[in-house]
């Protein structure tokens, strides 16, 4: 569903993606991994368009995205949701809701119910200010804010960072119903190894700004840990 093909990124004269290739099948459920500063983040910005690349390729869905503008990649149906959350603190859980919508074609569709269902404490809390929600209601508005657009893949940038553990509990549990349940593919940043082992049915490991491993997350020995993640 997502190739990315020798992608090479830099900032400025700091080459941070060399060469970087791989795929995330459809109805996959991918984390990718590696230690701090190794271009996970800076991956999933130019996935998405908001940094440009020096070289290669990027298809979603078996079209070239390269040439197009953030909104237009999402539009065709990728779903992104940044780290750090990147809500709107004075609108309220509706509005921020809202806003995304005007990126639809159909402008007169309102919010999905099942962005409510998934999440029915931002249905509660509607009018309350997204400033107003703890770090976990914020996350899950996040995440309802990327649904909006019924996306057919789900890019997560380290979802649960900072997060108390049972809303990261219930973030985890929504990430495997809308990709078992109802097909959605993702790719989730995730730095938390029992999080990853649990939502995650692959796992792709970048080191300095290469694809170093891959495969199902039952492969992701200890061996592999101690080579690649652990500090
Ligand atoms: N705006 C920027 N300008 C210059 N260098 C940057 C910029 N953003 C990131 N970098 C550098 O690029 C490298 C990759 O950063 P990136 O944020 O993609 O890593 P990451 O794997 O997501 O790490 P983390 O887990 O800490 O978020 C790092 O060395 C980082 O310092």
């Amino acid at each position: 569903m997502l190739e990315v093909n020798a992608v090479n990124q830099f900032y400025g004269e700091s080459h941070t993606l060399w060469d970087l290739s791989l795929s995330i099948p459809k109805g996959g459920c991918v984390c990718l991994m590696g230690r701090n500063g190794v271009g996970k983040t800076t991956l999933l910005k130019a996935v998405m368009g908001l940094l440009p690349i020096r070289s290669g390729q990027i298809e979603f869905d078996g079209q070239p995205v390269n040439s197009l503008s953030t909104e237009a990649r999402a539009c065709a149906g990728i779903g992104y949701v940044p780290q750090g959350r990147e809500i709107f603190p004075m609108l309220t859980v509706e509005e921020n809701l809202q806003i995304s919508l005007g990126a639809r074609k159909d402008r007169s569709r309102k919010i999905p119910d099942k962005i409510y269902q998934l999440f029915p404490v931002l249905k509660e809390m509607r009018h309350r200010r997204g400033g107003d929600l703890s770090g976990g209601q914020q996350q899950q508005l996040a995440i309802g804010r990327a649904l909006v657009l019924e996306p057919k893949m789900l890019i997560l940038d380290e979802p649960t960072e900072g997060i108390q553990p049972n809303i990261v509990r219930e973030i985890g549990e929504v990430i495997r119903t809308l990709n078992q349940q109802e097909g959605l593919t993702v790719l989730l940043v995730e730095q938390k190894l029992p999080f990853a082992r649990r939502v995650g049915s692959d796992f792709r490991l970048l080191d300095k700004g290469q694809l170093v491993a891959q495969g199902p997350m039952a492969e992701l020995t200890d061996a592999v840990v101690k080579e690649y993640l652990s500090v």
